[in-house]
């Protein structure tokens, strides 16, 4: 007997074939409507846009204004300090990658010489302090800097109310701006794809982000007031053996003034395998990535991101 070939559930829904010029916008205002064709419609919305173009912004995404500028006004504080305080707690004397990262510290596209930003990561921690017991390869403590009151209170209200308990990282990013002759090899952030399942970017009103379409061209994501951009990262796109895109992306910022931003990065838990869904894996497309857990593929991502500023500390 032979039997029709089975269409993988996820590839039922046809990809566009031409390349996106535009990141389109999802407004959220009625994600917890009582009528299920309205939450559907924004499913299929959201679903498009994670199988044809891997980024989207969203608006009503319900994270209050006051939360988010006092983040910010935090971030700024904090990467005006003096260097030697921000040093001391330098993110390679942290375990699994917490705290502050230095100008050219990160190098996320390994053919550059060195990412132009600084920056400054956390883990999930509670507001009594209490951080995850079940990071695994992931496990590591935050660090905080040393007389900046207030500090730790207003980015962990950000990160409060954005999501509870996940398994996520959250940064706080500044980017000086680059003018002049720039090395196409020192960027803001190189080139790359996140590694979670998605990232949540809040940006503020400087143009740098830019998006790798399927036809090799960059599209800018230009800043939108009251919105997040959101991406796909790595996870997602492993689980889906590609049906959902981890689409590249980078940041320059040639604007002439500073720049800052705060990415935090969804992943699933941390021991969890990442294993392509049945749904997405056919004879005509098998599985195309060696199964590793979360924790173990974040953590080799980030080894890997900061591997040639290891040496200095
Ligand atoms: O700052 C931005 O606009 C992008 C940051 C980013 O891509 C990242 O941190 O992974
Ligand atoms: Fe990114």
């Amino acid at each position: 007997m032979t039997s029709t070939p089975k269409r993988p559930l996820l590839l039922a829904s046809a990809r566009t074939e031409s390349a996106f010029e535009e990141i389109p916008i999802i407004n959220l205002e009625h994600i917890d409507s009582k009528d299920p064709t309205i939450r559907r419609a924004l499913a299929d919305e959201i679903r498009d846009a994670c199988v044809n173009v891997g980024f989207f912004y969203v608006k009503n995404h319900g994270i209050p204004a006051e939360i988010v500028s006092a983040a910010v006004s935090a971030a700024k504080r904090f990467f005006a300090l003096p260097l030697p305080v921000k040093q001391a707690i330098d993110i390679h004397k942290s375990a699994n990658f917490k705290g502050y990262t230095a100008l050219l510290g990160e190098n996320t596209n390994p053919e550059n010489r060195g990412d132009l930003h600084e920056g400054f990561d956390l883990g999930w921690e509670d507001a009594s302090g209490t951080s995850r017991s079940d990071d695994g390869a992931m496990t590591g403590e935050n660090v905080w800097p040393e007389d900046l009151p207030g500090f730790k209170d207003a980015v962990l209200a950000y990160y409060h109310a954005a999501t509870t308990k996940p398994a996520a990282i959250m940064r706080l990013l500044y980017y000086p701006p680059q003018t002049g002759e720039v090395d196409d090899r020192v960027q803001g952030i190189g080139a790359h794809t996140d590694y979670e399942c998605f990232t949540m970017l809040w940006q503020d009103d400087v143009p740098a982000l830019q998006v790798l379409n399927n036809a090799g061209k960059w599209i800018d994501a230009v800043p939108i007031p009251g919105t997040l951009v959101v991406n796909l990262g790595d996870q997602l796109a492993r689980w889906t053996n590609d049906v959902f895109k981890s689409t590249v992306h980078r940041a320059v910022n040639r604007s002439g003034v500073e720049r800052y931003s705060i990415p935090l990065f969804f992943g699933t838990d941390y021991n969890v395998k990442l294993e392509a869904l049945p749904s997405c894996v056919s004879e005509e497309f098998p599985p195309k990535y060696e199964v590793v857990t979360a924790g173990e593929y974040v953590k080799s991502r980030l080894e890997a991101t900061y591997a040639h500023s290891k040496a200095e500390h």
